[in-house]
């Protein structure tokens, strides 16, 4: 204490110091300590403080959210989040902390029609909590960059201890545990035009390859090809191939090209990124940017490829992008093409075929990942997509043949598991038995005898029977597997009597189908009557409007308008103009026919001109109406009767005075002359 007041003795003092220069030194001292000891006590907690970070763009944060959900410490907690809805992109079939689980419900999965949803606790945004693990405190805090935008998270767990080991150890058990959940599932992730970037888009279940109908060896083929593949990336650098792998899938709709391609991606236990291309927004950049960002191994997926040429995707902006020959057997599509073209502009596609090139064997290009690209119509792409090189192997998808109709009918339902010969209930007896399972049993009787459903479950040999039997009634190579699995699935429950009634459900949708088409065609043929009439209905609009304003109104047209019944009036007019000039033309024909009965050359020059107006070249549209409007403008109004001649005379001098000007290479010679009278003769050839 002393030493202390000796420190401050020159400050307190009446040393000629003023007491507030006094004030102002010791609180910048202080101030200045207390910062200095943050900093060192900071520095201090740091050197023992391990801190990780994990954003939500990447898979470590989704194996920490989902671990933390199990953790049974947000049980205990003050402030947590409650979910529903996935933990990260995982949407895992989580067993939480379980506090929220009704025992009573145990037993019943379904509830009111719905699943039962599982309750996550998870850590609450911008807290810290902090729980024990394996003899550490973890502190916990999450915080969220862009709430708005529904990402931007982010985890920070911070730990007193020597080295990462303790660290280590969580991420690793963290990500062992989610995929020992996710083993069952795929995970699907759509491309995002707006950033771009990769958006979760929802775990599916994996889907068994032998629930997959096609020809003997197709699946077998691929799968082999896609391993093979994926474990060749030293053959592929070796020779300096870059490691990447294209399939083409084409064929009919509903023949299994996306099921098949769901099912390989479980079988191999990769994700699948999709992109459609003709999606809005959707332009050359964007595309390499999200196929640069693709990881290694995943599948990635180009669904529809020949909608994005429907779009104008071209290597010059003119060009559809089509094969020329292609183009012209599908006229229809270049129609589609014109429209899509059109909308192109306005939606901010602007991607090319070129683009898509790059994008996916360009510098920038991803590898490893496994490209998959479906179409229904092959003959729309573009033979620089489809080469080896970019699509390696191409697989064509039919309608269902039957050996298909048979695979997939013993797809359908359960089937009794073979016997082990010898068993007591293996009496050698070619007799069928089938074990039916009685529909008054009720739903827990069922489950506690292992059966979700009232279906019948066939012996080895009825389930063949049947499934031949129902083979032989589908036509081959007529109907998609997916209209048979629709069929399947209406008589899910009764396999016998759906073989009994396939042959009538096959004539009925060939009915169907003859139905449609009809009606279809008569839509056709009704949009293009609609559309002649419309034309017509335009045509004649444009034609009145023209004789409107061949009229010269006595005031400026936009008084006119706003004059109705004035300008009512002067239609009115013009209409009995043309009907008195229609009257007149017919009374100079009857006079020139009448005329013509003398010999040639003698017409005099002074008979009225038959058809004037056919000589003068129409001002600018080649309407009659517009003819006779401006003929009828041109002559005065005077009498077709009797001072018609005259009129008419003078109006054929002026005539030709225009069509000096104005003369059709075609005209007679003879009108060229200028000789009135052969003007006339020539008029009448
Ligand atoms: N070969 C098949 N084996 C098993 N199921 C099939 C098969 N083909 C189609 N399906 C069933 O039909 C439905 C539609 O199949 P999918 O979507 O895979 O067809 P697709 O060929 O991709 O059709 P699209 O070309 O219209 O996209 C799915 O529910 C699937 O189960």
């Amino acid at each position: 204490m002393d030493s202390f007041k000796r420190l401050l003795s020159p400050l307190t003092a009446s040393n000629g110091i003023p007491d507030t220069l006094k004030l102002v030194v010791i609180g910048g001292t202080m101030e200045t300590a207390r910062r200095a000891s943050a900093s060192v006590w900071s520095g201090f907690v740091d050197s023992f403080f391990l801190t990780a970070h994990f954003n939500q763009e990447d898979y470590p944060y989704d194996w920490l959210m989902h671990w933390l959900s199990k953790q049974p410490a947000w049980g205990r907690s003050r402030e947590f989040e409650i979910t529903t809805r996935s933990v990260g992109r995982g949407s895992l079939n989580q067993s939480t902390t379980g506090d929220l689980e009704d025992e009573d419900d145990v037993e019943e999965d379904l509830v009111h029609g719905r699943r039962k949803r599982k309750v996550a606790f998870i850590p609450s945004v911008d807290t810290t909590h902090t729980i024990y693990y394996r003899g550490h405190w973890l502190r916990i805090t999450r915080t969220n960059k862009y709430p708005q935008y529904g990402h931007g998270c982010s985890l920070k767990i911070s730990v007193v201890a020597r080295n990462n080991d303790i660290l280590k150890k969580l991420v690793l058990e963290a990500k062992k545990d989610y995929e020992k959940d996710a083993e069952h599932r795929v995970h699907i992730f759509m491309a995002d035009t707006t950033y771009p970037c990769w958006r979760w888009n929802g775990a599916r279940q994996k889907r068994p390859m032998s629930s997959i109908v096609l020809q003997p060896g197709v699946k077998d083929m691929l799968l082999a090809d896609c391993k093979d593949f994926l474990n060749s990336e030293e053959w592929y650098a070796e020779r300096g191939i870059p490691f990447r792998r294209g399939y083409l899938l084409h064929g009919v709709p509903g023949s299994g090209k996306t099921s098949l391609i769901h099912s390989l991606a479980g079988e191999l236990g990769l994700d699948i990124y999709v992109v459609s291309l003709s999606s809005k927004g959707m332009s050359d950049n964007t595309l390499i940017t999200l196929m640069g960002t693709v990881p290694s191994r995943c599948i990635l997926l180009l669904e529809d490829l020949d909608a994005a040429f429907t779009r104008s995707v071209s290597r010059d902006s003119t060009s559809t992008g089509t094969p020329a020959a292609a183009a012209a057997a599908t006229a229809t599509a270049a129609t589609t093409a014109a429209a899509a073209a059109a909308t192109t502009e306005t939606d901010g596609s602007t991607l090319s075929l070129s683009g898509l090139l790059n994008s996916l064997d360009g510098v920038a290009a991803a590898e490893g990942r496994l490209l998959f690209a479906t179409t229904n119509h092959i003959e729309r792409l573009d033979p620089a997509l489809s080469r080896p090189g970019r699509m390696d192997v191409w697989v064509n998808f039919t309608h269902a043949t039957k050996w298909q109709a048979e695979g997939i009918f013993k797809c359908f339902f359960p089937q009794k598991p073979a016997q082990e010969p010898g068993s007591d209930d293996d009496d050698g007896l070619s007799t069928p038995t089938t074990e039916v399972v009685n529909p008054l049993e009720t739903s827990a009787t069922l489950k506690s005898r292992g059966f979700k459903h009232n279906i019948p479950i066939l012996t080895e040999q009825e389930m063949d029977e049947l499934a031949k039997r129902f083979a032989s009634s589908i036509p081959e190579d007529e109907f998609s597997v997916a209209s048979l699995q629709g069929y399947l699935l209406k008589n899910k429950t009764r396999p016998r009597e759906c073989v009994d009634e396939v042959a009538e459900w096959v004539q009925s949708e060939r009915e169907l189908r003859e139905k449609l088409k009809k009606e279809k065609a008569e839509r056709e043929a009704k949009e293009l009557k609609d559309a002649a009439e419309k034309a017509q209905k335009e045509k004649e609009e444009a034609a009145a409007k023209e004789v409107r304003t061949a009229a010269p109104l006595p005031f400026p047209p936009c008084i006119g308008s706003l004059l109705n019944p004035v300008v009512q009036k002067e239609q009115k007019e013009t209409k009995e103009k043309l009907e008195r000039k229609e009257r007149s033309k017919a009374k100079r024909a009857a006079q020139l026919q009448t005329s013509s009965s003398q010999p040639s050359g003698a017409i005099s020059p002074f008979s009225p001109p038959p058809v004037i107006p056919a000589i003068i070249p129409p001002p600018s549209s080649s309407t009659t109406a517009e003819a006779n409007a401006a003929s009828d403008s041109c002559s005065c109004d005077s009498d077709v009767t009797s001072g018609g001649v005259e009129a008419d005379t003078e109006e054929s001098v002026t005539s030709e005075e225009e069509t000096d000007a104005n003369k059709p290479t075609e005209l007679p010679t003879a009108i060229s002359s200028g000789n009135g009278q052969d003007k006339w003769v020539a008029v009448k050839a």
